[in-house]
C-alpha cells in the first residue's frame, strides 16, 4: 500500500516502536561515539579583536589559529563573532514551530524539479539508497534576485524577515573568514571571493526528530559539503560528528551556545590544493530529543573555476585541468550516491569488511582519475 502523507516525515514516525527498513544504515556507518560524548578536539576560536589589523595585533593570532584548524580538520567553531544571541534564539524557535506544523502544510512547499528549494525528507537527492532520519527546509537565500518566494513558507509568521537578517549577518562573518583564509594561503585578501564570483547562499534548516532506534540510523550520512565554506548553528542536543582519519575515529562536536561551526567544503579544498582539509562529517540521532541545526552553504557561481590558486614548488596540483564548479558538484554527488549504493549492496550480499573497503577505494580512485 502506498504510504499516506501522514506517515511520510520522520516527525510523524518518531513515536513508532521500530525504524523503517529504509533508514537502517550499514554496520560500519553506525555511531560508536554517542551524541553526548562531547570532544574538545575541534578548535574554538574567538574573533574578538579581528579588526586589530596591525603587526602584533589580535588579527594575526586569529589567522594563525584558523589556518592551523583548517590544516588539521577543516572544521572549527567561532565565538565572539558579533551576532546577537537573540537572532539565533528566534531562528531556532521559528524553525521549531515550522517543523511542528502538520505534514500536509510542510508538504505544500515540497522540493520538486524546477522549483528552487523547499521542504523535503531525508535529503535533496531523490534516489538515495538509504534514507537519513532528517527533514529539512532549503531556502535559496542568495542571490536575492534569484529567490523563489513561493517556496518560502508563510508560517510561522515572522520567519521570512528573520531568515533575511540571518543571511545578511552570516555573510558578513563569512566575508571576514574568506579574507583570513586567503591570507593563510599567502594570497591577496580578496583572492578567494574573486574566484568564487557572486556567492550563492543556500540555507538549510535541518530537523532530526528523536528516533525509535537511534543506533541503527543516522541523521545525515557521512559527507563533505560541496560548498567553499558552510557556517552551521547547532542547538544544545549534540549530534554533529567529524573525522580526520577516514572514519576510523569520530568526535562529537561540543555544542557551545551561540557559537558558529565553520566547515570547509570541496571547493576550498581544491583552491588550496588540499592544504585546507574538507570537513568530513555527519549528524547522528538519539532517542530522547529532537535536534536542529541551521547550515548556510556558501557556493561559488556555477562557472567559477575549481583549481588550486597557488601550487607551491614541488607540489602536484590536485586537478590536472581546471573544471567548473558545476562539474565539481556533479562529480561529488555521483561519488556520494555511489558510496551509499555500495554499502547497501554489501549489507544485502553480506560482503566482508575487506571486500567493502576494496570496492570503496576503487570507487574513490575512479572518481579521482
Ligand atoms: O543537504 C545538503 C547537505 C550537503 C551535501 C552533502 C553531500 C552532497 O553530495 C551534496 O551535494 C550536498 O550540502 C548541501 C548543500 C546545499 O546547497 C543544499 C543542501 O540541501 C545540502
Ligand atoms: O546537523 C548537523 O550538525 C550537520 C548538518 C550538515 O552537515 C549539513 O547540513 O550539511
Ligand atoms: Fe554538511
Amino acid at each position: 500500500m502506498a504510504p499516506t502523507t501522514a506517515a511520510i516525515t520522520p516527525t510523524s514516525q518518531a513515536h513508532e516502536k521500530t525504524l523503517g527498513e529504509q533508514y537502517v544504515v550499514h554496520k560500519k556507518d553506525r555511531a560508536m561515539v554517542g551524541h553526548k560524548d562531547f570532544s574538545d578536539d575541534i578548535p574554538v576560536i574567538s574573533l574578538a579583536g579581528i579588526d586589530e589589523d596591525y603587526p602584533g595585533g589580535r588579527r594575526e593570532q586569529i589567522l594563525k589559529k584558523i589556518v592551523s584548524a583548517c590544516e588539521e580538520w577543516g572544521i572549527f567553531q567561532v565565538v565572539d563573532h558579533g551576532i546577537s544571541d537573540e537572532l539565533f534564539t528566534q531562528m531556532f524557535e521559528l524553525s521549531r514551530q515550522f517543523f511542528a506544523l502538520p505534514d500536509e502544510y510542510k508538504l505544500r512547499y515540497k522540493m520538486t524539479q524546477g522549483k528552487k528549494g523547499g521542504f523535503t525528507v531525508s535529503s535533496h537527492f531523490p534516489d538515495e539508497a538509504v534514507a537519513n532520519w532528517r527533514e529539512l527546509m532549503l531556502f535559496m537565500e542568495r542571490p536575492i534576485q534569484g529567490r523563489d518566494y513561493s517556496q518560502w513558507p508563510d508560517k510561522p509568521e515572522g520567519w521570512r524577515p528573520i531568515i533575511d537578517e540571518y543571511g545578511v549577518k552570516l555573510a558578513e562573518v563569512s566575508g571576514k573568514l574568506y579574507e583570513l583564509l586567503s591570507e593563510g594561503l599567502r594570497l591577496e585578501r580578496d583572492a578567494l571571493t574573486k574566484t568564487l564570483g557572486e556567492i550563492h547562499g543556500h540555507l538549510v534548516v535541518n530537523h532530526y526528530p528523536k528516533c525509535p532506534q537511534p543506533d541503527l540510523a543516522v541523521g545525515l550520512k557521512r559527507h563533505t559539503d560541496p560548498s567553499s565554506m558552510t557556517v552551521l548553528l547547532q542547538d544544545q542536543v549534540g549530534g554533529l560528528q567529524a573525522t580526520k582519519d577516514d572514519a576510523k575515529t569520530w568526535v562529537t562536536v561540543r555544542p557551545i551556545k551561540n557559537a558558529l561551526v565553520v566547515n570547509l567544503g570541496e571547493h576550498l579544498y581544491y583552491m588550496s590544493n588540499g592544504r585546507y582539509k574538507r570537513a568530513d562529517h555527519r549528524a547522528i540521532v538519539n532517542g530522547e530529543h529532537n535536534r536542529m541545526s541551521i547550515a548556510l552553504f556558501f557556493h561559488g557561481e556555477n562557472e567559477a573555476k575549481v583549481y588550486p590558486l597557488n601550487v607551491k614548488e614541488g607540489e602536484t596540483p590536485l586537478l590536472e585541468e581546471p573544471i567548473t564548479y558545476a562539474e565539481m558538484r556533479k562529480r561529488h554527488n555521483i561519488l556520494y550516491l555511489d558510496r551509499i549504493k555500495i554499502a547497501k549492496l554489501a549489507e544485502r550480499e553480506n560482503w566482508s569488511q575487506e571486500e567493502l573497503m576494496r570496492k570503496l577505494t576503487e570507487l574513490e580512485q575512479r572518481s579521482n582519475a
